[in-house]
Formats: C-alpha cells, structure tokens, sequence
C-alpha cells in the first residue's frame, strides 16, 4: 500500500476527534485618534536585576494607588503561547451551542467555572442578543433580552491542580489541557507572583506575603477566561448603553488582559473622565480588583472601567479577549494586611489586628459576590445600590 494511502485514514481519524485549532492573530488596530489613558509600564525583565525590585515597586505605586491599572511589559511569555490560547478561545466559541452548554457556570453557588452566556432580561432597551442566545429561551413580557458589559461570552478555566480535577472540560480544553495548564502556571510564575512581590515591597510586608496569600497551588477561585463580544451594530451599542455603560471594578484580587486589538475598555480617571486602554504589543494590561481594597483597607484602589462601542472602523469585528482573573482563596482571610505602612497610615483598624477576630475567607466573599451578581435571570438596575458581606462593602453600579 502506498504510504499516502496509509496515511490518510489516520488524519481524518485525529481530525475527528481533535477539532483543529486555527490559527488566530490580531486585527489591525483602530486608525482613531482615541481618548488613551496614559498608563504606567512594569518592565519585569528588570525584576531579578540588583535593585530591580525596588525600582519597579517605586514605578508600580501611583498606578497600584491612584490609577489602578498599569502594563506589565517584557514578561517573558512568548506571544506565539499568547496567541495559542486565543487561537482555543477562537476555536471554543466555534463550537455547536450543544458542546458550549455542556459545562455552564454555577452561579447558584457563586462559582465561575465553564461557560457564561450571561442571558438576562432587562426592561425595554429593545436590543436584540446574539442569534445564539436567543436559542431555547422563552419570551418574557415586556422584557428584552440583553447581556451586561457589552453582551460577552466566556470560557472561564480554574486552577490546573487537583482541587479542581471533576471541574468539567469542554472538549477544546480537554484536548488541550496539557498547553492550557503550563500557561496558567507559567502567568502565575512570571507575572502574577511577580506583581505580589512588588506589592509586598510597597507594604512593607515579607516579599512573599501576598504572593502565598494567593498561590497558584492553594484552593482559589482564579481562572483563565476566554471571552468574546460578538460583533453588534452602532445601533445595538447605542441601546445597550443607554440602559447601563457597565462600569464595574473586578471582583477578586488581580485581572490581566493580554493585548487585543479591538479597543473598546475604558478606565475611569482619577480625575472622573473616561479614557481608552491601548493596545501594547506584547503586553498585558493589570488591574487591581475588589479584594486588594478591602486586604489594604482601601491603599489599593481598584478602578472603575467599563467596555463600550467599538471605533468605527472596528465595529464589525468580533472582540476575543484573554484575560487572567486571580481570586483570594479560602485560606486567605479578608482583612487588612499587617503592612507597617498600612500601620503608620492608620489604615489597620484595631479589629484587624487581633488574631481571634472572625474572619470572611477570599473563596466566601468572592462566592457570594459572584451570586449576587450573576445568579438571577432578570438584571435589576442598580444604581445607588452596593453589595455587602459580613462588612465587605461594594458599590454595583457607576456611571
Ligand atoms: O474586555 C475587556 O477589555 C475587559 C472586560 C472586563 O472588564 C471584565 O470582564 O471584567
Ligand atoms: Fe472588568
């Protein structure tokens, strides 16, 4: 038998069983001249350099403060590994609705984990969700179905360790956890820990303080996301936002958006005004989230930001965005640090400082923000309102 002969049936045989993984790249960047926020940059080839550390805490500290987002820049990972895991994200939300659904997110129990239609009704916008979400739901008077922060989609992967073993895996990810793991642990060591340390640094802490309060090995609520805001006319953006720009701080501890081209994220200022995060060539942009607040009683601030209607010349292209969410855990006690800085500031109150105080874990809190936010199936306006656990106190909604 000739070899092509042989060789034949066992292609097709790999290819029916691994969906083949196309390469995705970048679209061009927008040609506008957007509002950009000036953002600090952490250039962490710098970080094991003698005195490395303290020069990139002493650069990460207005934007850890003040600003609240920053660019971590020459981190060592290889965009071709980047683009890979968009190119699974890419792949994923290719996939027959049936196999998406397969692994959806328990909100009942505040968990993140699988796929996040994010369907809900709200009242009469009049925009029309993606075909695909409109598949097996039932009409609702008066009600339109519609979903928050600019109608995404997401795949959110835990920790690759054994706590999260039976979390189920969708097919992609499944023939292809082998990748999918060394990326999340490769973050977690050249990025994330990275990030802590120069935290720690900031707060007078030990150095790996806040890095063990959220290691990678520890039972913790991280997760890879792959998500997508499918492509809406100016229209749909425009009767979108005019029920809810979606302005929200991150629930856990750090987000990390890997570059993509489509602009769209927005931060708000310090000083109020709205401004676009662009795009750096293999960088990834950080923001600090709700848990940092509350473990620095409010030192660390973590930034409003919103995602609204793509620039024209981008608004017919689908939004695949990469981001890293890290999450305190549940042997990481909500309360403020020990941080001789945070001491001399006054920002430790005394009840902190006591040992026997009852305290809330990270995977407690985040659990029931998660509930509170996502477990329902009509979306209530919630201007004014704020969500609060056992004393942790969040505002819902900014404009
Ligand atoms: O897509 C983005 O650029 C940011 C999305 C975001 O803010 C979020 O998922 O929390
Ligand atoms: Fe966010």
């Amino acid at each position: 038998m000739a070899p092509s002969a042989i060789e034949q049936p066992d292609t097709q045989t790999i290819r029916a069983k691994k969906p083949l993984i196309k390469p995705w790249t970048r679209p061009s960047k927008t040609s506008e001249d957007l509002d950009w926020a000036d953002l600090p940059k952490i250039d962490l080839s710098r970080f094991d350099e003698p005195g490395g550390k303290q020069a990139l805490a002493h650069d990460l500290l207005d934007a850890l403060t003040r600003v609240g987002f920053w660019v971590v820049v020459n981190s060592g990972i290889d965009d071709e590994r980047v683009l890979r895991q968009f190119s699974f994200g890419d792949a994923f939300f290719r996939e027959p609705l049936e196999e998406k659904r397969r692994f959806p997110c328990n909100f009942a129990e505040g968990e993140y984990f699988g796929y996040r239609e994010n369907s809900r009704w709200v009242g009469d916008t009049g925009v029309k969700e993606n075909v695909e979400m409109k598949l097996g739901e039932v009409p609702y008077a008066g009600y339109v179905l519609i979903t928050r922060w600019g109608g995404n989609k997401q795949l959110n992967i835990p920790k690759a360790i054994p706590a999260y073993d039976s979390v189920g895996k969708h097919r992609i990810v499944a023939e292809h956890y082998g990748e999918i793991a060394q990326f999340h642990r490769e973050l977690w060591d050249k990025v994330i820990r990275k990030l802590f340390v120069l935290m720690a640094i900031i707060l007078e802490l030990p150095e790996d303080f806040l890095a063990d309060a959220h290691d990678y090995d520890r039972e913790s609520d991280d997760h890879l996301r792959y998500m997508i805001y499918n492509v809406r006319t100016q229209e749909e953006w425009d009767r979108a936002q005019a029920y809810s720009k979606g302005g929200h701080t991150d629930f856990g501890s750090l987000t990390l958006l890997f570059s993509q081209h489509v602009a769209g994220l927005q931060i708000r200022t310090p000083e109020g005004q709205w401004k676009y995060v662009k795009p750096v060539d293999g960088g990834i942009t950080c923001n600090a989230a709700d848990t940092l607040t509350f473990l620095t009683n409010g030192f660390i601030k973590s930034t409003v930001h919103r995602v609204v209607t793509p620039p024209k010349d981008q608004i017919d292209i689908a939004r695949l965005g990469l981001l890293y969410f890290v999450r305190p855990g549940s042997s990481t006690p909500m309360k403020t640090v020990p941080s001789p800085l945070l001491d001399r500031l006054g920002l430790i109150p005394e009840e902190d400082k006591d040992p026997n105080k009852p305290t809330v874990s990270g995977t407690d809190y985040v659990r029931a923000r998660v509930r509170d936010v996502h477990y329902k199936t009509v979306l209530d306006k919630r201007e004014g309102t704020s969500f609060e656990f056992k004393g942790l106190k969040v505002a819902n909604y900014y404009d």
